[in-house]
């Protein structure tokens, strides 16, 4: 904001608690510091770190600024190493927040002006509740905005996720909390909205008359690495399925919002995943990693942290339907996975055929949206094969993001959604009717799955997940064009 855009009236100060950890390093302090660095913080902006660990502040410093990328402006970095201090205290005792309420008061001390703070919390789960009570009890401004940034897992069913906003609610206001699902800070994912409301011929062909499928495909090389203890609890689809790629989906399906405010955005998203029912066992495909082929990567039951004969699934592939006018019949086909052969999120709108198409055997028009790496969008059509035949050839319109604009920075997740709550703009957060009806989707499969120890199809680490996912696909009606690849970036 600083020479970006209206500075706020008075202070602002980020504390990070939790900030000892792997999402503070990696995550919270880089998106910081971008943020500083393109002059996006207001220019009166303090940042303290919270946790229970004992560090010297020189410590601390180079512990957040591990993780901040070349190229670096090291003054830019001095400077913003300057801005960020320190405090050690335990979550559940008031001592500590008092000494966070005096760290935060001396740094607001001689500010003119309203007293803003934004408490990020990128702790575990089970201290949020005790650390969201600490802070509004003894850290909480009295004369300027508070805002709660709160991040995943949001509970791990329907129940649970219920309990914890039953705890939170008393405390926190809804319009104080920002969920974080930070897929919605993803640039193609904001881009949705726009693709689909601001070109007239995707509004034409975007319902079940014209399209025949919908793809939303969420595939990583790695594997829990590391944080198999923490995964064996959730598993896929709370990890990935129930929140990132269903809010993709929200997005792709909703109807048009009476305008861009939050709520009105919200609303719609509300709406169509309450249009959706629970998920079936029977329209899922589940599967878990094995040790690879080459023999080089472990199989997700050899990670030491994970409890013998886990059952828990790495892969899953779900379809879910959405009842309503304009989806009615139109499968929406999730996959997503660990340890597969690439890294890739994409969305897949696969259109209908041409009905009585003089050409026969056309393939289908499908629009393409890569979410990430190298963020694409391309439309891949039909087209007479240039020269004297008449014969056809699939061709694209390929908008490929590096090309088409120069000198491209896609901002990193997490410094767009910072940037939105500094500003107040909950357009891109999880409201609690949103997670509400998200966990109402998943929680019967999840629980069926549990209950009936359903056990996952195995497949070797670096392959393409489990088969029968092809077959899979294709049962929904997803017809595959054999020769086409599309060649990202090609000049
Ligand atoms: N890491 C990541 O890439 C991502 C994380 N998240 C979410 O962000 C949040 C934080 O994740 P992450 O940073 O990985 O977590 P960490 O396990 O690194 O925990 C953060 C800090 O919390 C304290 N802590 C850890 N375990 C406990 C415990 N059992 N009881 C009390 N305090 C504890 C530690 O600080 P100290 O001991 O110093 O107090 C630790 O440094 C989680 O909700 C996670 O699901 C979301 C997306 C990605
Ligand atoms: O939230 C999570 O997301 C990451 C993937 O995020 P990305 O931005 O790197 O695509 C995933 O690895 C992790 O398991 C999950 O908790």
């Amino acid at each position: 904001m600083a020479n970006k855009s209206k500075q706020p009236d008075g202070i602002i100060t980020v504390i990070v608690l939790g900030a000892s950890g792997d999402l503070a390093k990696k995550k919270t302090y880089p998106a910081l510091f971008g943020l500083y660095r393109m002059g996006f913080l207001p220019e009166r902006t303090h940042i303290i770190g919270y946790a229970r660990s004992k560090l010297e502040l020189e410590d601390f410093r180079e512990r957040i600024s591990a993780y901040i990328k070349a190229p670096i402006d090291a003054q830019k970095l001095a400077e913003f190493k300057r801005l960020c201090t320190y405090v050690s205290g335990p979550y559940d005792k008031v001592e500590g927040y008092q000494r966070l309420e005096t760290a935060i008061a001396e740094v607001e001390r001689d500010a003119k002006g309203s007293k803003n703070r934004v408490f990020y919390m990128a702790l575990p789960p089970s201290v949020f509740v005790p650390v969201a009570r600490g802070v509004k009890l003894t850290a909480y401004s009295r004369s300027g905005f508070n805002r709660l940034i709160v991040e995943k897992p949001f509970g791990h069913d329907l129940e649970s996720s219920r309990e914890l906003h039953r705890a939170l609610a008393p405390l926190w206001k809804e319009e104080e909390v920002y969920r974080i699902d930070h897929y919605l800070g993803k640039e193609m994912v904001k881009n949705l909205l726009t693709i689909r409301f601001a070109n007239v011929f995707f509004g034409a062909v975007w319902n079940r008359q014209c399209i025949s499928n919908v793809q939303i495909t969420f595939k990583e090389k790695i594997g829990t690495e590391g944080r198999g203890g923490y995964f064996d609890e959730f598993g896929i689809i709370r990890d990935v399925m129930q929140n990132h790629i269903l809010q993709i989906l929200s997005i792709v399906a909703m109807q048009r919002p009476v305008s861009l405010d939050a709520e009105d955005v919200r609303d719609e998203k509300v709406r169509v995943l309450r249009a959706i029912p629970p998920v079936k066992i029977e329209e899922t495909l589940l599967g878990q990693y094995t040790r690879s082929e080459d023999n080089t990567k472990p199989g997700y039951l050899e990670d030491s942290t994970v409890p013998p004969g886990s059952n828990c699934p790495t892969y899953a592939a779900a379809v879910l339907w959405i009842n309503n006018e304009r989806w009615e019949g139109v499968p929406f086909i999730l996959k997503c996975g660990k340890a597969l052969s690439e890294q890739k999120t994409e969305i897949r709108i696969q259109f209908q055929d041409v009905p009585g198409n003089v050409f026969r055997g056309a393939p289908r028009n499908e629009l393409v949206i890569r979410v990430q790496p190298n963020e694409a969008m391309y439309m891949k059509f039909v087209n007479k094969q240039p020269g004297l035949s008449m014969d056809t050839v699939i061709s694209e319109l390929d908008l490929t993001y590096k090309r088409r604009f120069s000198d491209l920075k896609i901002p990193d997740a997490y410094e767009a959604l910072i940037l939105d709550v500094l500003k107040g703009d909950h357009s891109n957060f999880v409201r609690n009717d949103e997670l509400d009806a998200a966990w109402k989707i998943f929680t019967p499969l999840l629980h069926t799955i549990e209950k009936k120890k359903v056990a996952p199809i195995p497949y070797p680490y670096g392959s393409r997940g489990p088969d029968g996912v092809h077959e899979f696909v294709a049962k929904y009606g997803y017809k595959r064009t054999e020769e086409y690849v599309w060649s990202e970036g090609k000049e």
